[in-house]
């Protein structure tokens, strides 16, 4: 028995042979996989059962120490609650032969799934034990030493390793879905799982596109292919006409993958909700018109056919940025769109230009009135329609996964802190800012460079917001945050990462002086704390939507 009256049990893990034996019978990849991994994790837990059993026993915590402890329990807690979402994903329908017959598979992942609920339920016993004096030292260290800025660091006292593969190659952007399958979000950890299943996920991205041709028939032959208008990691979209109706109509095929598939129906059936909630259409989200699968087996969601998204039409007109009557127009729409949402306790997740959809992007050329001697294009209309709910998450299911597109996450996202709406405001700051400069205001490749450059752009991010993410063991890899709460990286960005923060201007020197209710609005939309951030509610009330902007 603990002192704290909790009872721990310090016998340690033992590897009764049912791995190895996993291990012989299938060649299944995510089974093999797994199993090794449980192997080590073994190794490391039964460390921390001997290294913590002591001070457990005793209720003598050293502070360092049990901070310390207590991240490997989270990093070992998130390594196998990977793995057993990587298990609980295998479809024992769909097995390559050479992986071994379906019930060899189903054995084999069976003693997996033993090993590691046995490894959780110890890993959770030591959480209980060592996230109460860890937290407490980790406040109790912060609250000595205060008082020292995060400037400088990023730059000049870097502690410099050679920079390390970025998490995504140079200026993609990539939205990383989470589960919205209700029934896998039960049970799911507490802690960040950016590694999670990423063989998968790659294997998954590599899985080709519906091959389509002109005139193809989709369905039963109710929608006639014309031509492609996008595309995204998850499916290809079609503009189709639609026998039926006589209209034409935008079809998105998705990807032949089971995970996407899931998605799609999950999609389907949330803007279905929101359709339901939205008489009035007022929640400027995409309509979905209709759904079925393919004789291929690909699922295909029907929606409305929209024109162009704000980041194609940017790209069309050079990134120059948009007149200031449109992104005004646009915001307020946007706005709209999140407190309708957030009135539904639905957050978005992956707000961003590809995600704002044009209904019609025509327009006239006019000299760009913040651009001298340029061109812009003066919107004849500027309907937006926000696509692309797929990511979306309501309350009760929120959690800790990394969401969005990474140049358009909010600081808590970043810090792996709990998020809520609030988090959709952010990144549609980053939109507007986008489409006034004409230029992404985070184009980062990983999170060091991100959290740098966020102190570049909007000021300090919080030290309880550091903290937080410290004692929780949600930092990103290779950034620390030391007792005053001054954050550290453990390696170099690369001579473009410098560059980018050597560039990188203050929010307040990108607006022009005669735009302050713009830059207002700005700094209200990414205040780095989510707290003090403004919901889209009373961000409504801002004087420049409110306002009848000339320019
Ligand atoms: N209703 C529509 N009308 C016209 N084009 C559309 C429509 N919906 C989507 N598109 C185009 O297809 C692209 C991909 O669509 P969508 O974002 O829904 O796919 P995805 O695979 O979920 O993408 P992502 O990788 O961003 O999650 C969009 O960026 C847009 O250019």
């Amino acid at each position: 028995m603990a002192r704290n009256g909790k009872s721990f049990d310090d016998r340690l893990l033992e590897d009764d042979g049912s791995l190895d034996l996993a291990l012989m019978v299938t060649e299944h990849p995510a089974v093999k996989s797994c199993g090794q991994a449980m192997l080590e994790t073994i190794r490391e837990v039964n460390d921390l059962i001997q290294r913590c059993g002591p001070w457990i026993k005793s209720g003598e915590f050293q502070a360092e120490a049990t901070i310390e402890a207590n991240k490997s329990v989270l990093k070992a807690l998130n390594k196998a609650q990977n793995g057993m979402q990587k298990l609980d994903d295998i479809d024992l329908d769909s097995l390559k032969p050479e992986w071994g017959d379906r019930d060899s598979v189903r054995m084999a992942r069976k003693s997996v799934i033993g090993c590691a609920q046995a490894m959780m339920s110890r890993l959770e016993s030591l959480k209980q034990h060592l996230a109460p004096p860890a937290a407490k030292f980790a406040s109790q260290l912060g609250s000595q030493r205060q008082d020292t800025t995060f400037y400088g660091w990023a730059l000049d006292g870097m502690e410099v390793a050679e920079a390390a593969a970025a998490d995504v190659k140079p200026g993609e952007e990539r939205s990383e879905r989470c589960e919205r399958s209700r029934s896998r979000d039960k049970g799911k950890g507490e802690q960040r799982t950016d590694s999670e299943n990423s063989e998968e996920r790659k294997m998954n991205r590599d899985t080709p596109h519906f091959q389509w041709t002109k005139g193809m028939k989709l369905g039963t032959g109710r929608y006639v292919v014309k031509r492609k208008v996008g595309e995204g990691s998850f499916g290809r979209v079609l503009a189709c006409l639609d026998e039926s109706s006589k209209q034409t109509v935008a079809v998105k095929v998705v990807k032949g993958v089971h995970r996407y598939k899931e998605h799609a129906h999950a999609e389907a059936e949330l803007l279905r909700e929101i359709l339901r909630c939205d008489p009035g259409r007022q929640s400027f989200s995409v309509k979905l018109l209709g759904e079925f699968t393919h004789a291929t087996a690909h699922c295909c969601l029907v929606f409305e056919l929209l024109d162009l998204s704000l980041s194609d039409f940017m790209r069309d007109t050079d990134d120059r940025g948009l007149m200031l009557r449109d992104i005004r127009s646009i915001a307020l729409q946007m706005l709209q769109c999140l407190h309708f949402l957030s009135a539904m306790g639905l957050t978005h997740t992956d707000i961003k230009c590809r995600n704002a959809m044009l209904k019609d992007a025509r327009g006239e050329m006019v000299p760009h009135p913040r651009k001298e001697g340029q061109e812009t294009k003066k919107l004849r209309r500027s309907d937006i329609r926000v696509i692309d709910f797929g990511g979306a998450v309501m309350k009760k299911e929120r959690h800790s996964k990394r969401i969005g597109t990474r140049q358009y996450r909010s600081p808590e996202v970043v810090l792996g802190l709990p998020w809520d709406e609030k988090t959709d405001v952010w990144s549609l700051g980053c939109i507007l800012l986008t489409l006034y400069t004409g230029q992404r205001p985070f184009p980062v490749q990983n999170s060091l460079q991100h959290l740098a450059l966020l102190e570049r752009v909007v000021g300090e991010l919080p030290k309880d917001m550091l903290r937080s993410a410290s004692a929780g063991g949600s930092l990103p890899e290779d950034v620390s945050v030391d007792g005053r709460g001054t954050m550290r990286l453990h390696r170099a960005f690369g001579d473009e990462g410098k560059e980018l923060l050597k560039i990188a201007r203050p929010l307040q020197q990108r607006v022009l002086p005669q735009h302050g209710s713009f830059l207002r609005l700005l700094e209200a939309l990414l205040a780095p704390s989510p707290e003090r951030r403004l919901s889209a509610e009373d961000a409504l009330k801002e004087h420049f939507v409110t306002a009848q902007q000339t320019e």
